[in-house]
């Protein structure tokens, strides 16, 4: 039986090698190089599979996938992409995409891939979400992060438990958001706990909940993390700094898919998607015989690891640009990076990855006299913040009164924000560098900033919350 293939790619060369690739398989290939005759292709032929660019000359080869599903829903799509994004990747896939491939891309893989797909076309039945690629929150289209994006979307049509590896600072908390927002489950809650903050003998019932005096000081039942994340995802965070005891709770409950309450009787149905992160290195552990070799298998059904920042520093660029554009989103003055600024941050080791090039990004955006960020706004801030991977007390110096009246006067004559919220965002970047630096003074420790501030603990929660500082950055860890 011939094995018929649509190619619609409008790169000539690309097409004449997969062609040629294709065919010393066996397979007979169409090709053509536009939406227009690729649907005239489909209405005449009966293709085994279809393989698409994204970017023809008349439109979009995956916006206009919707039509090409509705006639024959089991085709198998293979999609090829210069477009290296998550975005991409995530359109893709929510086309019910078999795969995502994006250029250059390994011609023996691409071929392997159309044969599975061939092969698995008649079972394949794929629920897709719809409008899910709004306000992705990843930047960066290093082939490391396009590996990652590769593994998200493979997740995000099932519950499978996912184990997130990489430095700290890497993003770990964001992937494990974007496969919560983009999955299956985004209706549900998305419930983080970082379980090396919970003291030992508090993981249990912070995890699985309490009843009413199940041990001194459960003066009212307390819903679990577990309980309050069903429906979505429970992120557990820190994995690896789980103490013993708790990883057998854990584990226990992963195996039978239930928990109970410390103290209650009833046996709860576990109902939510497992995403794990740690920055440890799991299996020396496992050997020392400190992180359960049983549990790393419950958690690892598919490990993510995120390269550090040191290792993709093609993303640095427009990582940089991304925070400037968002540090000017929260009141700070506007910036622009010049091709020797981002020259300049490529070569810096971001021993603390992104969080590091995040906070230093902030910093330089507050202090930098001109408009444009270059080497003289960039170099003498980086001696000070060489190799801290936690923002220092330094790293957040609170602005002169000239930064202020600079930005101020930039807000009034380029009338950035809108009048009307000057006084928002003169507060915010007054705030900003004042709780960032009592934050870094205090460890983290809200109280104690509070104290320091002689504001209330609440007051500044929600500031701290409404300005997106995450007082857990400061946390200083052993
Ligand atoms: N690819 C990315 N695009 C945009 N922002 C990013 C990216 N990766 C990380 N960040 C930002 O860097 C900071 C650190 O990221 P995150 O908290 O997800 O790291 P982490 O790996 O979970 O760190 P830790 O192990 O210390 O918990 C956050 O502010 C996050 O928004």
């Amino acid at each position: 039986m011939t094995k018929r293939v649509l190619l619609v790619e409008d790169d000539a060369s690309i097409a004449l090698v997969i062609t040629a690739a294709l065919e010393a398989e066996g397979f007979e290939v169409d090709r053509c190089d536009s939406i227009a005759d690729r649907d005239r292709f489909l209405a005449r032929h009966h293709y085994k599979l279809l393989l698409t660019d994204v970017m023809l000359t008349d439109g979009d080869g995956i916006e206009t996938l919707g039509g090409v599903r509705e006639a024959d829903p089991a085709l198998p799509i293979i999609i090829l992409s210069a477009q290296n994004t998550l975005d991409t990747a995530v359109r893709a896939s929510d086309t019910g995409a078999f795969e995502y491939f994006p250029k250059p891309f390994d011609l023996e893989e691409l071929i392997r891939t159309v044969t599975q797909a061939i092969g698995k076309a008649e079972a394949t039945d794929i629920d897709v979400p719809q409008d899910v690629t709004q306000g992705l929150p990843l930047v960066g289209r290093s082939a490391a992060m396009q590996a990652v994006y590769r593994m998200i979307t493979r997740v995000l049509r099932n519950d499978l438990t996912v184990l997130i590896l990489g430095e700290s600072g890497t993003g770990k908390e964001l992937v494990a958001e974007a496969i919560h927002q983009l999955g299956n489950r985004r209706s549900g809650p998305f419930i983080a706990v970082n379980t090396a903050a919970i003291p030992a003998e508090l993981i249990e019932s912070e995890l699985f909940g309490h009843e009413k005096g199940a041990f001194t000081g459960a003066v009212a039942r307390s819903i679990g993390k577990f309980e309050q994340a069903s429906g979505g995802t429970l992120f557990l965070d820190e994995i690896g700094d789980m103490p013993m005891q708790a990883q057998t709770r854990l584990l226990r409950a992963l195996q039978s898919g239930k928990v109970r309450r410390v103290g209650g009787r009833d046996e709860i149905t576990l109902d939510c998607r497992i995403v794990a992160a740690t920055n440890r290195d799991l299996l020396p552990m496992i050997a020392a015989g400190t992180f359960r070799e049983d549990l790393y298998y419950r958690l690892a059904v598919v490990p993510i690891e995120l390269p550090p920042l040191r290792e993709r520093t093609d993303d640095i660029e427009a990582l940089s640009r991304h925070f400037l554009a968002k540090a000017a989103t929260e009141g700070l003055p506007r910036r622009q990076l010049s091709s020797t600024g981002a020259e300049i941050l490529a070569r810096q080791p971001w021993r603390g990855n992104v969080r590091e090039l995040r906070n230093f990004i902030y910093r330089v955006a507050l202090l930098a006299r001109e408009e444009v960020i270059d080497a003289v706004a960039i170099e003498p801030l980086l001696t000070q913040s060489e190799g801290a991977s936690s923002p220092r007390i330094d790293d957040v110096s609170p602005p002169a009164t000239s930064d202020l009246a600079y930005a101020v006067s930039a807000w009034l004559t380029d009338n950035a924000p809108p009048h009307g919220e000057i006084y928002d965002a003169a507060l915010a970047a007054f705030e900003r560098p004042l709780f960032l630096n009592v934050l870094a003074q205090t460890g983290g420790n809200q109280l104690r900033a509070a104290q320091q501030l002689g504001i209330n603990r609440n007051t500044l929660r929600k500031r701290l919350s409404d300005l997106g500082i995450s007082p857990e950055d400061y946390l200083v860890r052993d």
